[in-house]
């Protein structure tokens, strides 16, 4: 008999077993690969027992204002009680929540109050009712020099907000429910991280409104689902409902509509538990490739940020404004 050795039976095995595959009835299934798991929910790890369980309990909101005192008309910004929270709600239901001028407006000044309040850590960003997120641009009010209402000349300002989301170093969650279409698609796509509504729609109108985002609305989203997808989506403009948003990468869960704003929540306290640079750096950092200059402007400001609070950069500060030369020796030159 031939002596045949260890390895020689592995090589038999391995090729008896691609013969045996090729030889499956067809219908018998490949196995399935197994569900992602979001998050190892282990119950007992060191973590969990020092910080406990997050909490899902509801917020208690409380009308917010920005430095003008303006009322808001379009928007309702509301701060959560004690929590480091803000939730700014897009407030045009009877129009799917399509936002005019003004409505950016006044977006615009709710994210930057939120952005310069130290006790905010995270935004969450909605629409008013469970309908819809937003619709995008109010068509009624489109003029041929973008979108026009107490002033008359258009304007395309959708565009600032999104550029202020994106920038802003704290991060911002779409809260989804109903439709996100048009440039209300767009404005959940350019924030951080969006919860979606098991009733939520999404989708791409502009082609066959006669309109098109060919900024952020182009760019992110093929970095999201990928360059072919990012066609069918601009060039068909169907519509997609939340599972398949998810499989997309366009969300990062779907969740019953009830308990859309506690899972929000959820997700933003687990936020507010981490190191709020840690975050704003790494916010910048995500970003960076994709912004070009903006991107390194953003994350190169951040450097600067830090480094002024280290003793090497006051010896800079006060050696100048005491008129001597700063000393410098002291500090490492790390390797
Ligand atoms: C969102 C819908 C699919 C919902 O359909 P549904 O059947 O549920 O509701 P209705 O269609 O009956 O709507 C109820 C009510 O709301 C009005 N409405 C809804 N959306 C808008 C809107 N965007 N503008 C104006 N009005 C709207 C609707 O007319 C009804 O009013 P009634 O008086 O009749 O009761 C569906 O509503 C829908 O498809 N809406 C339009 C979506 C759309 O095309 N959006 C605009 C795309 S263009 C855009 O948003 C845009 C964004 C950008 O960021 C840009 C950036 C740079 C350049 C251009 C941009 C741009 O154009």
């Amino acid at each position: 008999m031939a002596d045949v050795s260890g390895k020689d039976l592995r090589t038999a095995g391995r090729r008896i077993a691609r013969i045996a595959h090729h030889l499956l009835p067809l219908a018998t299934p490949p196995p399935r690969p197994l569900p992602i798991q979001r998050s190892v929910a282990s119950a007992n790890d060191s973590y969990r027992r020092v910080h406990g369980e997050v909490s899902t309990r509801e917020a208690t909101w409380i009308p917010a204002c920005d430095e003008s005192g303006k009322e808001y008309t379009d928007i309702i910004y509301e701060k959560a009680v004690g929590e480091g929270i803000a939730k700014i709600t897009i407030n045009r239901p009877d129009r799917r929540n399509a936002f005019r001028p003004n409505t950016i407006k006044e977006l615009i000044r709710a994210f930057n109050d939120a952005r310069d309040d130290s006790t905010i850590g995270v935004i969450i960003l909605t629409g008013k009712g469970n309908e819809a997120f937003c619709s995008g641009g109010d068509q009624a009010l489109r003029s041929s020099d973008g979108y026009a209402d107490f002033e008359s000349f258009g304007r395309l300002n959708v565009l600032d907000l999104q550029v202020q989301i994106r920038r802003l170093p704290k991060p911002v969650i779409a809260m989804v429910a109903g439709y996100a279409v048009g440039g209300g698609h767009i404005l959940h796509m350019v924030c951080d991280l969006t919860i979606a509504a098991d009733n939520a729609v999404f989708g791409q109108t502009g082609p066959k409104v006669g309109s098109f985002d060919a900024g952020y609305g182009s760019s992110i989203m093929s970095r999201l689902i990928g360059p072919k997808k990012a066609r069918e989506m601009w060039f068909l403009c169907r519509f997609y409902d939340a599972y398949e948003a998810e499989k997309m990468g366009l969300v990062n869960i779907v969740v019953p509509l009830e308990r859309l704003e506690l899972e929000t929540l959820k997700w933003c306290r687990e936020i507010l538990r981490n190191s709020p640079t840690a975050i704003r750096v790494l916010k910048s950092a995500l970003n960076a490739v994709d912004d070009g200059h903006a991107g390194l402007q953003e994350l190169g400001g951040n450097a600067t940020l830090i480094f002024y609070g280290t003793e090497e950069a006051s010896e800079g500060k006060i050696a100048y404004l005491n008129h001597r030369r700063p000393d410098f020796s002291k500090f490492p030159r790390r390797p």
